[in-house]
């Protein structure tokens, strides 16, 4: 579990050094109009998209990403980086899952989906970057054709877009939110767009569709409140969305014949 206050600290002397530097101010798209922020309704009421980073951007992180999954690839115990999707943490550029979580993850999502989602605060965060290809391979760092239907487990989830700009295929299709009686029917779909975030519910059921030409990356980061919602229920019956009935409180191991 992360210290939110700490990585706050970090995140707020990060933006001052941005403010300071114009080279790196423009990298980022969203600092320079985030106190006027205006996002826009997708997708009914559930999802919201925006611009945010600079496809200049985009490719630096991808460029970051793919070079060192190139480098490892030359490692033997290192050959599996890059099979799976490529943890931000781990190749450098933390400062950009903190800055994204405390500066526009938690603002959005105590006002979007707080009372919805029955969270006061959000207080972990994941990011990773996710490749699809019409010809998957790792040394691409791009590991699959498409994502089957899921909810992910988190509160929320941010998406952005990080190209390539000529990729097809590779939609993002929701199926309304698991645990509602709409659950599984579609609700609309969204072709990425490179730089451009996408925030919904964690529950909100997608899927990637099949990238039927070049390759599709996509910057993911899940936020979850360990304080407040998974502190007050089971995470493993969050997590699978289990039904609190009696049938489904003994399938989980926190019921009373497991302990
Ligand atoms: O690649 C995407 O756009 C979505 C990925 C996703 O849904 C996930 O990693 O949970
Ligand atoms: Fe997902």
């Amino acid at each position: 579990m992360y210290h939110t206050e700490l990585r706050l600290t970090e995140a707020k002397k990060i933006l001052a050094k941005f403010r300071r530097n114009d080279t790196c101010r423009f990298d980022l798209l969203f600092f320079s109009f985030l106190p006027h922020f205006l996002y826009q309704k997708l997708l009914r009421n559930y999802n919201y998209s925006f611009p945010i980073l600079r496809k200049e951007f985009c490719e630096k992180l991808k460029k970051q990403s793919k070079d060192l999954v190139a480098s490892c690839a030359e490692i033997q115990s290192l050959r599996d980086f890059g099979t799976r999707p490529i943890d931000i943490d781990s190749i450098g550029v933390s400062w950009l899952n903190n800055l994204l979580f405390h500066l526009i993850i938690r603002p959005l999502s105590s006002q979007l989906f707080g009372s919805t989602e029955n969270f006061q605060d959000l207080d972990w965060r994941q990011g990773y970057i996710a490749g699809y290809s019409e010809k998957p391979a790792v040394e691409k760092g791009a590991q699959m054709h498409r994502l089957v239907p899921h909810t992910d487990d988190s509160e929320v989830t941010l998406n952005i877009g990080m190209g390539d700009e000529d990729f097809e295929g590779g939609d993002l299709a929701f199926y309304n939110l698991r645990g509602t009686p709409e659950e599984g029917k579609f609700v609309g779909q969204f072709h990425p767009i490179m730089g451009h975030a996408l925030i919904h519910s964690g529950r909100h059921l997608h899927e990637v569709q099949e990238v039927t030409k070049g390759d599709r990356y996509a910057y993911i980061i899940w936020a979850r409140s360990w304080g407040s919602l998974r502190a007050n229920i089971c995470p493993c019956c969050w997590m699978t969305r289990r039904q609190n009935t009696s049938v489904s409180k003994n399938r989980c191991i926190c019921a009373p014949q497991w302990n």
